[in-house]
C-alpha cells in the first residue's frame, strides 16, 4: 500500500491487539465496514468506504485523534482522560464494552488500609497522570508538604507485581473480573475512575468533508450497538387490558399495536430493553398478556 491510496480516505484507528480487539472487530462487521487485513500490516483499505483502518496499540489512539492523525477512533475511556487530550478529541459514542474500573490497590496483608494510610508513599501505576491527579487531591486534603507528598512511579506493564517486588506500596490499576488483582494478593480500596469503550473523533474535524462519512459510520455503529441492547417483545392481548400492559412495553415512540381477527384482542410489538426482559415479561403474564415471544435484533437504527 502506498500514501497515495490513503489520500482522501477517513483514517479510522482501532486497537490493534488486547482488550477491545474481537468487539471493535465485530463492530466494524456490524456496521458493514468490509475489510481485508494483511497479515502483521496495521493500515488497511476498506472495501466498501473511503476509509482507512489504522490499528494502533490502544494507549496511542488519543493522541492521534488529538492531533488529527486519524480522524475517528475507539479505545477506553481511562487512556482518553489519561492522554491529556482534553478539547481536542470529542466524544462520539460510548459503545457499553470494554467496562472496567481504575483503582487504587494494596497488598491484602500489608498495614495500608486506606487511601488516607498510602498518602505520601509510593505508587505504582500505567496511567501516571490520572494517578497523579488523584493523589493530588488526597495530599491537599490531608495538607502532607511538598516532600512528603505521594510519590508516583510509571511503568508501562506488569503494575500489579509492583507491590510484591518490594517498589510500590499501593498501585493504580484496572480491574475487571478481580482475578488479576486477587492472584497478586492485593485488594481495592478507592476507585479513580469507571470506564467503558468510546468512539472518539478530532475536534476540530481535521478534513471537514469528512463530516457527513463520519455521521455515516457513527450512526451504523450506534445501530449496532443498540441492537445488542435490545429486544422486540411481541404479545397478545385483549384491549380492555392493552393500557395496563402498555405502560410495561411502552416501546421508544409507542408500541406497535395491530388488531387480531378475534374479536376484542390486539398483538403488541415493542422494543424493550434485553437486560429486563425476563422482568417484562412475568408483568405482563400477570397483566393478561398471552403469546408473548421475545425476537433478536439483528441491527437497527433508532
Ligand atoms: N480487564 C479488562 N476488562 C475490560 N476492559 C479492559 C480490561 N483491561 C483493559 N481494558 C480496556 O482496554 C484498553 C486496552 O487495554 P489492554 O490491556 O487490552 O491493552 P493492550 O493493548 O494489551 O496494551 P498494553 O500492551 O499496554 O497492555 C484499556 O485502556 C481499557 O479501556
Ligand atoms: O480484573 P481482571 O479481569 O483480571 O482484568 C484486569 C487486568 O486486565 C488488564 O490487563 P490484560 O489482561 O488485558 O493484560 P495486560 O496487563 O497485558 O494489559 C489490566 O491491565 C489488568 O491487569
Amino acid at each position: 500500500m502506498n500514501a497515495e491510496s490513503l489520500d482522501g480516505r477517513l483514517l479510522f484507528a482501532i486497537p490493534k491487539k488486547g482488550r477491545l480487539y474481537d468487539k471493535c472487530i465485530s463492530l466494524l462487521a456490524g456496521a458493514d465496514i468490509q475489510f481485508r487485513r494483511s497479515n502483521r500490516l496495521d493500515v488497511c483499505v476498506v472495501l466498501n468506504h473511503p476509509i482507512a483502518l489504522v490499528f494502533l496499540p490502544a494507549s496511542d489512539i488519543p493522541s492521534f485523534v488529538g492531533k488529527g492523525d486519524v480522524d475517528l477512533g475507539i479505545t477506553g475511556h481511562d487512556v482518553i482522560l489519561e492522554s491529556r487530550m482534553d478539547g481536542l478529541v470529542t466524544e462520539v459514542l460510548r459503545l457499553g464494552f470494554g467496562k472496567c474500573a481504575l483503582q487504587v490497590q494494596v497488598p491484602e496483608t500489608g498495614s495500608v488500609k486506606t487511601v488516607d494510610d498510602l498518602a505520601g508513599k509510593r505508587v505504582v501505576s500505567s496511567f501516571k497522570h490520572l494517578s497523579a491527579d488523584y493523589f493530588d487531591a488526597v495530599d491537599a486534603r490531608l495538607q502532607l508538604s511538598q516532600e512528603n507528598k505521594t510519590k508516583i512511579e510509571y511503568v508501562g506493564g506488569s503494575v500489579e507485581a509492583a507491590c510484591a517486588l518490594g517498589l510500590a506500596d499501593g498501585i493504580v490499576d484496572l480491574v475487571e473480573s478481580g482475578d488479576t488483582m486477587r492472584a497478586a494478593g492485593l485488594h481495592p480500596i478507592a476507585t479513580v475512575l469507571e470506564t467503558e469503550a468510546i468512539l472518539i473523533k478530532s475536534n476540530p474535524p481535521k478534513h471537514p468533508h469528512l463530516v457527513p462519512l463520519i455521521e455515516l459510520i457513527t450512526s451504523r455503529i450506534a445501530g449496532v450497538i443498540a441492537a445488542g441492547k435490545y429486544v422486540i417483545c411481541q404479545y397478545n392481548i385483549s384491549r380492555d387490558k392493552l393500557a395496563a400492559a402498555t405502560v410495561i412495553t411502552p416501546g421508544r415512540k409507542a408500541p406497535t399495536i395491530s388488531p387480531l381477527e378475534e374479536d376484542n384482542w390486539v398483538g403488541v410489538s415493542a422494543m424493550v430493553e434485553k437486560n429486563n426482559s425476563a422482568t417484562i415479561m412475568d408483568e405482563l403474564v400477570k397483566a393478561g398478556a398471552e403469546d408473548i415471544l421475545i425476537f433478536a435484533l439483528n441491527n437497527c437504527r433508532v
